[in-house]
């Protein structure tokens, strides 16, 4: 029987990469579930392609394009939040793959958590706003959580075979971005443009904006903390800027496992999907003899200011990573229309943690209640 996939953001970059794993394996997987925000089109040819049971578009606008262009194929169409949350609590999938950028992929997480669904995780901001959720719902159901992202899935891969208590430290690797190097008054002037041409990858443009400003890897420690059950102390950046050494783990007695490839999302897509087994691609193979120098630094927190405030988020845990979220985004978007700077963006990341005041144990209710206040304050700060 093939592995029925949900993909949640099957228009973006990992969702399209996704089906593109999918497309080598005939017979392995099965498209079940297609989701997009507002590129119909797209999803209209991924449907058509992969006849999947349901397709749903989040913007209610375009719900009857989609659905008159697909009648013919009896695809159930579905739209807006509410049918992402009807389509994530069905029954006619095995693993979804979180492919939506943002606190927008939180809901649909947890639902098919609480539905004894595997999860493939891509979508890291589900795990830094509500980490203790979402594992908690994990562990209750005896869900897998299986990573995507390249250095959670490297971590998850030299822990193979170990006892998790074994771990010391883990060292996440960052490329250092399109700004590696450069101190704040080179920054003054960058745009979005040049914030956006990634040394390694190629990504949508939020998790772009986050590398370039550090972001990303903030996130992935609290995204670390959580998926290896690790104490902020045991997690350390390391800048890498080859992006060939994907993540190391450390373990009691000083050994270091790395786990090394290529820079291609297709490899961690397709070992989350394929988990417990590995099974051949079309990945280009790492040539050893090429590729001999790696070089790594530490992280410069003065510069990049949103790995600091995102490790003070990773300390002080409760609703701070959920805030440090929502601030995050309003300010990339922000910084993608142009109307602030790239520095800005950490200034009104930071005085929005200070604004909101502090609360733990929260349940999703609260969490959604914290992210809009947090998005309204970070808002007012434009
Ligand atoms: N790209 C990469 O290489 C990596 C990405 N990740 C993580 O994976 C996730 C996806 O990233 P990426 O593929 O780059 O993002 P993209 O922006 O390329 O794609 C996002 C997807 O989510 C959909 N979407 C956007 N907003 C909403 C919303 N409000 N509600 C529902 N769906 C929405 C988009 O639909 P539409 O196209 O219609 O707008 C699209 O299908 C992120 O959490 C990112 O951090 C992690 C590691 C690597
Ligand atoms: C591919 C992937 O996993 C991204 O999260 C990547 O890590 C971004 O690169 P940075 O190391 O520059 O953040
Ligand atoms: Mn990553």
């Amino acid at each position: 029987m093939p592995i029925r996939v949900a993909i949640f953001g099957s228009t973006g970059s990992i969702g399209t990469q996704t089906l593109e794993v999918i497309r080598w394996h005939p017979g392995k997987f099965q498209v079940a579930i297609l989701t997009a925000q507002q590129n119909a089109d797209l999803l209209i040819e991924q449907a058509l392609a992969f006849r999947p049971g349901i397709v749903v578009i989040g913007a209610e606008a375009c719900y009857a394009y989609v659905r008159d262009a697909l009648q013919p194929w009896n695809i159930r169409v579905l739209a807006g939040k509410t049918g992402l949350e009807e389509a994530a609590a069905t029954d006619c999938y095995d693993i979804i793959l979180t492919a939506i950028v943002g606190f927008a992929g939180l809901t649909s997480t947890l639902i098919a958590a609480g539905l004894k669904k595997n999860i493939a995780l891509a979508n890291k901001e589900s795990l830094v706003v509500a980490g203790d959720l979402l594992t908690k719902t994990a562990s209750e159901n005896k869900v897998n959580i299986l990573p995507v992202d390249s250095e959670h899935s490297a971590i998850y891969q030299c822990l193979q075979g170990e006892n998790w208590k074994d771990i010391s430290r883990v060292i996440v690797t960052a490329s250092g971005g399109p700004f590696r190097g450069k101190k704040v008054p080179e920054l003054i002037g960058v745009t979005s443009r040049d914030a956006l041409r990634h040394p390694n990858w190629r990504m949508g443009a939020k998790i772009s904006i986050d590398s370039a400003s550090l972001m990303n890897k903030g996130l992935e420690l609290i995204e670390a903390r959580w998926l290896f059950d690790l104490s902020p102390s045991q997690l350390e950046v390391v800048v890498h800027h080859q992006s060939i050494v994907h993540s190391m783990v450390e373990f009691v007695d000083g050994s270091i496992k790395a786990q090394l490839g290529i820079p291609d999302m297709k490899l961690p897509i397709q070992y989350a999907l394929a988990y417990p087994q590995r099974t051949a691609g079309k990945i280009a193979k790492l040539d050893i003899m090429q590729s001999f120098r790696w070089d790594f630094s530490p992280p410069d927190l003065d510069t990049f200011r949103n790995l600091a405030l995102a490790k003070q988020a990773l300390h002080t845990g409760g609703n701070v990573p959920c805030v440090l979220n929502a601030a995050n985004e309003v300010a990339v978007e922000n910084f993608l229309q142009g109307r602030i700077g790239f520095l800005e963006m950490s200034d009104i990341v930071e005085k929005t943690m200070i604004k909101i005041p502090f609360k733990d144990s929260l349940s999703l209710e609260e969490y959604i209640a914290c992210d809009e206040e947090a998005r309204r304050v970070a808002g007012s700060l434009i």
